[in-house]
């Protein structure tokens, strides 16, 4: 059996998110059950008012180390006064920065040879490339784990390399054309990210983690060719691209994720319902909607009468931390709405969303279009209807319907803050993806086909996975 000097190291520092961090811990599942010469250690991040992150941490951390996966967490650091919040990113930024220290540090315990040897590769994700800074310092090459479509990698990419004055005028006119090769359709800049369209901060963070993506050695992408073929071949080698989705969370998150009796209850009701006759409503694990927007869906949903799962979700107090489930639910539905729709919907808070997209009730998914949401929907055959919230999900809802043709608009350039979503849009567009939308529906389910397949052994993904891994180990001596 090895012994532990003889792993080959890799150290994943992430965004504490649920987006980004579940994918990447499930991109090391499956490396080292690929090549079980890895060790992965996560280095966790505490950033306060996250539960949900808090909770899958702390299951990860009891999980066994046999698996080759262990997470160790970082000491906490004094969050940045409230006083330099001038913008939700500029204090992220310097809430990473603030951790560096701590981050080289725990390298260098585990380069000791007593632990678990030399760490060959850091991979930083879309947000957290401060730590390149780290990897340089101790000569380890970094690598980048990309949790969102090729599409939103190529504008990061490219932000870097446009000029900014254009970039700002076309964002000010929201129907100026924004020309990206990663879209074969011309793209409005009213659907790129949030971010970016808000703030001068925004496009100024995007262009300077776009930037450093060219330091790495390689990036990591949780996406697959069969999916992505024009952005993907778009990007080029910015460094070597290795697409080696979809990386998906299975069979974890009912073992971590909270009120687990809600859940089995949400599991057991969608039993007693009719093959494909219910519709999911979630917005992601930021996500969530205001009390007028909340209102609306209710209204669409009795008007529409199709079986409903819906997720609502509580606006956090500060934009660091994310929603929560509410206490009492009646402070934000209409009067009487519970008892009207009993027997044909539930509303729910966080629900384990892959073990219900999973059910053969599942008809359809209203979806804010977070990559892991779109590739989760495509895994199990479920067509979404697009209602973008916020972060790139307008672009990754436009590519759904306009570039693949594998998603229903609802919605392309909702945003927070946007124009309500009338009960009526809701109502018809509920009508079209469960009624309707049989081209879709079949497109969909052949693309949920070619995601098991990708993987299999010379399947595009598994290929890719190889390259990667000859790549991280030839600069072993
Ligand atoms: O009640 C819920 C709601 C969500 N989920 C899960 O939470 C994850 C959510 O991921 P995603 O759909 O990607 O949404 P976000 O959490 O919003 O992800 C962030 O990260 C993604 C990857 O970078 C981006 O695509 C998104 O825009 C960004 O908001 C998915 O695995 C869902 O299955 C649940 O299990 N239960």
């Amino acid at each position: 059996m090895a012994t532990p000097h003889h792993h080959h190291h890799l150290v994943f520092i992430c965004n504490p998110a649920i987006g980004n961090l579940v994918p990447a811990v499930e991109f090391a599942v499956r490396l080292v059950r690929h090549d079980p010469r890895f060790l992965a250690t996560f280095l966790a991040l505490d950033i306060p008012g996250r539960p949900l992150v808090n909770a899958y941490t702390q299951s990860r951390f009891s999980a066994s180390p046999s698996q080759n996966i262990q997470f160790i967490a970082i000491p906490s650091v004094q969050p940045p006064s409230p006083a330099l919040f001038h913008s939700h990113i500029g204090y992220l930024s310097l809430y990473f920065d603030s951790y560096k220290p701590h981050v080289k540090q725990a390298i260098i315990d585990l380069q000791n040879p007593r632990n678990s040897g030399r760490v060959v590769g850091v991979f930083v994700d879309m947000f957290t490339t401060a730590f390149i800074d780290v990897a340089n310092d101790l000569q380890i090459p970094s690598y980048l784990f990309f949790a969102s479509p090729a599409t939103f990698l190529s504008l990061m990419v490219q932000l870097p390399k446009m000029d900014r004055d254009r970039v700002e005028s076309s964002i000010r006119d929201s129907d100026a054309e924004f020309v990206l090769p990663s879209f074969a359709h011309p793209l409005t800049s009213s659907l790129l990210p949030s971010t970016v369209l808000k703030t001068r901060d925004g496009l100024l963070w995007y262009t300077h983690h776009g930037r450093r993506y060219g330091e790495t050695n390689g990036v990591v992408i949780n996406s697959f060719t069969e999916l992505e073929p024009h952005a993907l071949s778009s990007l080029g080698e910015i460094p070597p691209v290795y697409a080696v989705g979809p990386l998906l969370d299975l069979g974890g998150p009912a073992q971590w994720q909270p009120s687990r009796a809600t859940h089995q209850s949400v599991l057991k009701w969608l039993d007693g319902q009719p093959e494909r006759s219910v519709v999911l409503l979630s917005f992601g694990s930021m996500g969530s909607l205001d009390k007028a927007q909340v209102r609306e869906i209710a209204f669409g949903l009795e008007r529409a009468g199709f079986r409903f799962v819906w997720v609502v979700r509580q606006p956090p107090k500060t934009h660091l931390e994310h929603p929560d489930d509410y206490s009492d639910l009646d402070h934000v539905l209409p009067d009487g709405f519970v008892t009207r729709t009993a027997g044909l919907g539930l509303v729910c808070g966080w629900v384990p969303q892959v073990s219900i997209l999973s059910h053969s009730a599942i008809g359809g998914f209203v979806s804010h279009c977070g990559w892991n949401s779109i590739l989760e929907s495509l895994w199990f055959g479920v067509p979404i209807a697009t209602w973008p919230v916020y972060a790139e999900q307008q672009m990754n809802a436009f590519e759904m319907v306009k570039e693949l043709e594998l998603a229903v608009e609802l919605r392309l350039d909702y945003r927070e803050g946007s124009n309500l979503v009338t009960a009526k849009e809701l109502e018809t567009a509920l009508r079209r993806l469960m009624d309707g939308g049989d081209d879709v529906r079949a497109r969909v389910k052949r693309m949920g086909e070619k995601c098991r397949t990708v993987l299999l052994e010379n399947g595009s993904s598994y290929t890719a996975l190889n390259s990667l891994i000859e790549k991280l180990t030839a600069q072993i001596l």
